[in-house]
């Protein structure tokens, strides 16, 4: 396998007495697209500024293309940043804007206009090359920010929480858009986000961080089917989560005692092992069409409709502390106050270690 673009080798990094990134190692490949995903003060943001040479590491060296950059200052590495706010000049025009970096690199006024209409265009804005950020909408203005940040030609984009001050229906078309962007320049992006719908969207390659540790990592599709971790089955995607202990292992088939009764599945921990098994929503059956593994009975709690679907919270009979989250169809007549049976397939439950 060629070397990675980016190598991120055993970072830590306090805030003062604060421990905010724990041994991180990370590596990113050319030409992909990175997500950094977590919950607030889980420390995406102080790895992307590590990246982008804002900050120091207190421990652990970045390379980039090979190079040792842990104490490359930021305007010497081949990185650029994507604020949030997008940080645009208002007195500046757009051109202008985009032309920015180049100018600060010495490029000469007509190869910077050429640079900048290229950028413009690329980011869908071919026409407003002589207008002012104000006279741009929200989405216009973040594009604008990623032309400016794409005319440098970065080895790698990064970008920080990028479509967070936009509104939602806003926020999805520019996922869209983004996505196809990174495709068509080829450049490699790491970008930060708490939303895990947008890392879906967008991630070839997901990291999931959990309190300044990396808790899981890799392809979406791989992280939502068979999460690593207890953590990332919660926070990629919602799952119900059953505690078990390990009664019985016999040729790959372990069998687990749990509040709902003993579940046997695919598996290899030894007797006595403590376990977590997670079950995605639209993998847990309410009512009478049985799924092979019976979860015993649960009251229904919160019906909430979703357009396409009903979400379901429903509290076991068995155990009053384990909630099912299910996913119904649109169509299901299941009320607040019923009882069902629950179940779901053992081809579909997802182990844990504990
Ligand atoms: N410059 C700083 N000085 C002191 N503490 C900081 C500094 N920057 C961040 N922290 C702390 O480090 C921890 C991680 O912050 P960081 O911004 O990296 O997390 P995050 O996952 O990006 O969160 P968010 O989504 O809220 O931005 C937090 O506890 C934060 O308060």
């Amino acid at each position: 396998m060629s070397a990675p673009l980016v190598d991120i080798r055993s970072v830590s990094h306090r805030f003062g007495q604060l421990p905010v990134l724990k041994n991180v190692s990370l590596a990113i490949e050319p030409g992909s697209y990175t997500i950094l995903l977590g919950p607030s003060g889980s420390g995406k943001t102080t790895l992307l500024s590590i990246l982008g040479g804002f900050v120091n590491p207190s421990e652990g060296k970045v390379f980039i293309r090979g190079q040792d950059c842990t104490a490359v200052p930021p305007a010497k590495r081949p990185t650029t940043t994507v604020f949030q706010d997008y940080a645009l000049f208002p007195h500046m025009s757009v051109g202008g804007n985009v032309g920015f970096g180049l100018r600060m690199q010495g490029v000469d006024g007509a190869t910077r206009a050429a640079k900048a209409r290229d950028a413009l265009a690329l980011v869908g804005l071919a026409t407003a090359f002589d207008k002012k950020p104000h006279q741009l909408s929200g989405g216009q203005r973040q594009r604008v920010a990623l032309a400016r940040a794409l005319v440098i030609e970065p080895a790698v984009l990064l970008l920080d929480e990028p479509l967070g001050a936009l509104d939602l229906k806003l926020r999805r078309q520019m996922q869209d858009e983004l996505k196809a962007i990174q495709k068509r320049v080829g450049t490699a992006f790491i970008h930060v986000t708490h939303d895990q719908e947008e890392a879906m969207a967008l991630a070839d390659h997901c990291v999931v961080m959990n309190d300044g540790r990396i808790e899981d990592e890799g392809p979406p599709e791989r992280v939502y089917a068979r999460p690593a971790t207890r953590f990332s089955a919660t926070f990629m995607g919602e799952s119900t989560l059953l505690a078990g202990t390990v009664a019985e292992a016999r040729n790959g088939i372990v069998t687990a005692s749990t509040a709902v009764g003993s579940i046997s599945l695919p598996g290899a921990s030894p007797a006595g092992t403590t376990l977590a098994l997670a079950i995605r929503p639209e993998h847990l059956v309410l009512g009478d069409a049985k799924g092979d593994v019976a979860l015993g009975m649960a009251k229904v709690g919160d019906v909430v409709f979703q357009g396409s679907f009903k979400r379901v919270l429903a509290i076991s009979m068995q155990d009053p502390a384990l909630q099912f989250i299910a996913k119904a169809p649109a169509s299901a007549t299941v009320q607040a106050g019923d009882t069902v049976p629950v179940s779901c397939n053992a081809q579909d439950i997802i182990l844990l270690a504990d």
